[in-house]
């Protein structure tokens, strides 16, 4: 039996995500926890036919413990989008100590659980997850994922725009680094089956792959950022996790993971100069993260250089978010 929950549910991207876990025949119980509108959401979901047992929660009446409770996956996608203009980064100020307070609420009540985190920026949201839960002796990194499947679906998608494929799934593209601009670096190099890009596109298609959220925080003008494509990517990454979880084999799925927990995850960390959160394809098991695979080693001498400007990003946000936790820490 697996009970989900989604923190944030009654938002752009919680409810259509709440959706898809509601149809997916591995989920017994979903639990869906905001600050409102839960319980109409909740109702809502729980008139489709399918045996997922609905029910929303608010803070009050202890609504979060009874959302995390006896929980094997937890799926944050809680606070505030971007608008145009604005950086993921700027987000930090309000989503980092959403995300923290959620998080102290896993490492009570649901310690052993899978958590997937959506929200921005997820650069340094992880790592403040990875934190509250080292603080409360409860972390295991193969179970802690930075959700950057957005990534990778875009990339699918626009590889296959420009080679004339007409189904992007059958495209894997290895995305790694992290999730935001030019943290993000598709190895567009290892796309299997191979493809062919015309040279004088690799940079436009590359460009178009890192600030792919950008297109739809403009084209949304003020209105958010993106939530159907979020919903369809985290559903993604959250069905490989159960489907691992119930003892499928071979699923490999891009994701921002705490290396020096993860095996594997060591040789990749000397890759990327002692970063300790990178993300890379990662084998998945019954317990989370098996194996973090590493292709940065056939990376092409372009790739190397997108490599290196990521993680140069990449290595304030996640000081960031680990300084944020260790400021506060007295108050978890
Ligand atoms: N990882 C990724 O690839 C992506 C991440 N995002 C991020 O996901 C987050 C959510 O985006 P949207 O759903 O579009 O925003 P939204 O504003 O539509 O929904 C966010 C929800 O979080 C709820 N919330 C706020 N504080 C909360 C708390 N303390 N506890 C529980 N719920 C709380 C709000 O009430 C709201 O319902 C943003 O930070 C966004 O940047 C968005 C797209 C892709
Ligand atoms: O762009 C944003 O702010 C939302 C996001 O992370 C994405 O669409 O990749």
């Amino acid at each position: 039996m697996v009970k989900a929950a989604v923190l944030g549910a009654a938002g752009g991207i919680g409810q259509p995500l709440s959706l898809l876990l509601k149809t997916c025949s591995l989920v017994h119980e979903l639990a869906l926890y905001d600050v409102v509108n839960t319980p109409g959401v909740a109702a809502d979901l729980s008139h489709i036919a399918t045996p997922a047992v609905t029910t929303g929660y608010l803070p009050a009446d202890d609504g979060l413990q009874k959302a995390l409770e006896g929980c094997d996956i937890v799926v944050i996608p809680a606070g505030l989008p971007r608008k145009p203009g604005m950086t993921r980064d700027e987000l930090f100020n309000k989503n980092a100590g959403i995300v923290s307070a959620l998080i102290t609420g896993v490492a009570k009540w649901c310690p052993k659980a899978y958590v997937l985190i959506i929200s921005n920026p997820v650069n340094s949201t992880v790592p403040i997850a990875a934190e509250v839960l080292k603080a409360h002796k409860v972390f295991d990194a193969r179970k802690l994922f930075g959700v950057t499947s957005l990534d990778v679906v875009r990339a699918s998608t626009f590889t296959a725009e420009i080679v004339g494929e007409k189904d992007p799934r059958k495209l894997t593209i290895p995305v790694v680094g992290g999730h935001s601009g030019d943290t993000i670096v598709p190895l567009l190099s290892q796309t299997t089956p191979p493809v062919s890009i015309p040279e004088d596109k690799v940079a436009g298609l590359v460009n178009r792959i890192q600030f792919g959220g950008d297109e739809v925080v403009k084209a949304k003008d003020g209105a958010g950022s993106a939530t159907l494509s979020m919903a369809f990517a985290g559903y993604r990454f959250a069905e490989a996790v159960l489907k691992a979880h119930s003892g499928e084999t071979g699923i490999v799925e891009p994701t921002f993971i705490y290396l020096p927990g993860v095996p594997g995850g060591a040789e990749v960390l000397k890759q990327v100069g002692g970063l300790e959160y990178f993300a890379v394809p990662v084998e998945l098991g019954p317990g989370g993260a098996v194996k973090a695979t590493n292709p940065l080693i056939a990376a092409s001498e372009a790739e190397k250089k997108l490599l290196e400007v990521a993680i140069a990003g990449l290595k304030g946000n996640i000081a960031k978010g680990v300084e944020f936790v260790q400021a506060s820490s007295a108050k978890l």
